[in-house]
């Protein structure tokens, strides 16, 4: 090896040094870097002094990424019981693997990388055998069979990514996103939470993935427009007709596909519970929670449903549905065979990713009227708050891996930065503002 090849040797395996430390280091410094929020700094200050913060798996060190943290806290999480228990069917199928692979505190596991891609391979390419229209879904909502028996919940897409929905709409006459289903998954799995079911992008044929193996109800609603695309526009309550078809370029659309779920319970009903936030889906009826500040205090806690994580849990929702700006969440599911010591279902986010310039602070009701936020929740969001990995840059690094990326604008990345410093004041002011004790707002109940 002359000088010159050692040099060009030598540059290269530093190159990739560096890649491995720190992958993607430019615009790489933390929600912070651009959407910073004064008291916010005072209050990360005080959580990274605090004796039980320090030597704890919550200590945040500010060069470390945060995958490592998320490495960490994944490394200590619970295990519960398999739905495997209650599940009696036969065979080795991709998609029944992941159903009986459900545990009771989380959907599935991040770490069989095997299973979650093959899931999501088998939702995106598998041929369709059946489609039907889902009668529980308000919207255009398919149910596909694949030819290996699994089944995927396909959401085609309505509106093209850079379509924001205007300032006047009320959240109950939105059209729902294909975009925002994949990117709430991916969302959801880069917080840690693992709740919402796998999604991914699908390009279908409507003549062959539709027409041809669709029921009745369906098939007779396709038809072809005038210039020659091939259009449907199937049967339900809302935007389900000729005004509003979903029309192929000639006969492909796109849409978002995610695994179906097994059955709650054995008695549906007991699976649902009553989102205590929910909306009233009315323009002039404002529900308690909405003129009521003391609403969690006198309504809420203390509550028999909400013992143990649940209203950990709904917290972690309203984070989760703040970032997204989704204002729709009205029933929460969950797996009534593992008891009530069990992860609440992050699904149905077609109504996510509308408006990125305005931040939903009714979302984010529950954790400021309860004033309640999980530890490892908070030392997430304070990670991707300070860096060196901003919350936009982790999502986006997974959106990535989605076949129709890109799937978010640049806009909605950059709300998100402006949301994670937002959710940390909301927390901050229980503490400076409202002299709530540090220990009754975080608490730490072993989720992780
Ligand atoms: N991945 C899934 N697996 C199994 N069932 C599902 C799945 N996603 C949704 N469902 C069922 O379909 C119903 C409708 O879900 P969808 O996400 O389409 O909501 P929607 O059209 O917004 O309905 P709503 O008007 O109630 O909000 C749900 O109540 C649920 O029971
Ligand atoms: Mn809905």
């Amino acid at each position: 090896m002359d000088e010159r090849e050692m040099f060009t040797h030598r540059h290269i395996l530093d190159h990739n040094q560096m890649n491995l430390e720190s992958p993607n280091v430019k615009n790489n410094r933390g929600s912070r870097s651009k959407h910073s929020v004064l008291e916010v700094d005072r209050f990360i200050k005080e959580y990274t002094e605090r004796a039980d913060i320090i030597n704890s798996i919550y200590q945040l060190n500010e060069r470390e990424h945060y995958h490592v943290i998320l490495s960490r806290l994944k490394e200590r999480r619970k295990e519960g019981k398999r739905m495997a228990e209650y599940l009696n069917i036969e065979g080795n199928e991709t998609w029944l693997l992941f159903q009986r692979d459900i545990n009771q505190f989380y959907l599935y596991n991040p770490t069989d990388h095997q299973l979650l891609n093959e899931l999501l391979k088998d939702l995106n390419s598998r041929p369709v055998v059946k489609a039907e229209i889902n009668r529980r879904s308000s919207q255009l909502v398919l149910i596909l069979t694949l030819d290996d028996g699994g089944k995927g919940v396909f959401k085609p897409m309505r509106l093209a990514r850079e379509v924001e929905t205007s300032d006047d709409l009320y959240y109950f006459s939105e059209m729902e996103r294909h975009t925002s289903e994949i990117a709430a998954f991916h969302l959801d799995k880069v917080l840690g939470f693992y709740r919402a079911p796998p999604t991914i992008g699908r390009i279908l044929n409507i003549t062959r993935d539709i027409e041809q193996v669709g029921e009745d109800t369906l098939t007779k609603t396709v038809y072809r427009s005038p210039v020659g695309n091939v259009c449907f526009y199937g049967n339900c309550k809302n935007f389900c007709d000729p005004a509003f078809a979903v029309c192929g370029q000639p006969d492909m659309i796109q849409g978002s596909i995610s695994a179906f779920l097994p059955s709650r319970s054995f008695h549906s009903a007991s699976a649902i519970l009553h989102h205590p936030w929910s909306r009233s889906y009315n323009m002039k009826l404002k529900q308690s929670w909405e003129t009521n500040e003391e609403y969690c205090e006198t309504s809420v806690k203390g509550q028999s449903e909400f013992k143990g994580r649940r209203l950990l849990d709904f917290m972690d929702t309203s984070v989760f549905d703040f970032l997204i700006g989704n204002m729709d969440r009205h029933n929460v599911e969950f797996f009534s065979q593992f008891g009530a010591d069990t992860f609440l279902l992050h699904y149905d986010h077609g109504r996510g990713f509308g408006k990125s310039q305005y931040d939903c602070m009714s979302c984010l009701a529950p954790v400021r009227q309860c004033c309640l936020i999980r530890l490892s929740t908070l030392a997430k969001l304070i990670k991707l708050y300070i860096g060196p990995d901003s919350l936009r840059h982790v999502l986006q690094e997974s959106l990535k891996a989605d076949p129709l990326a890109p799937i978010l604008r640049e806009r909605h990345l950059d709300a998100l930065d402006r949301r994670v410093g937002l959710i940390i004041k909301v927390i901050s002011d229980c503490i400076t503002r409202k002299r709530k004790l540090w220990q009754e707002v975080i608490v730490n109940d072993g989720v992780i």
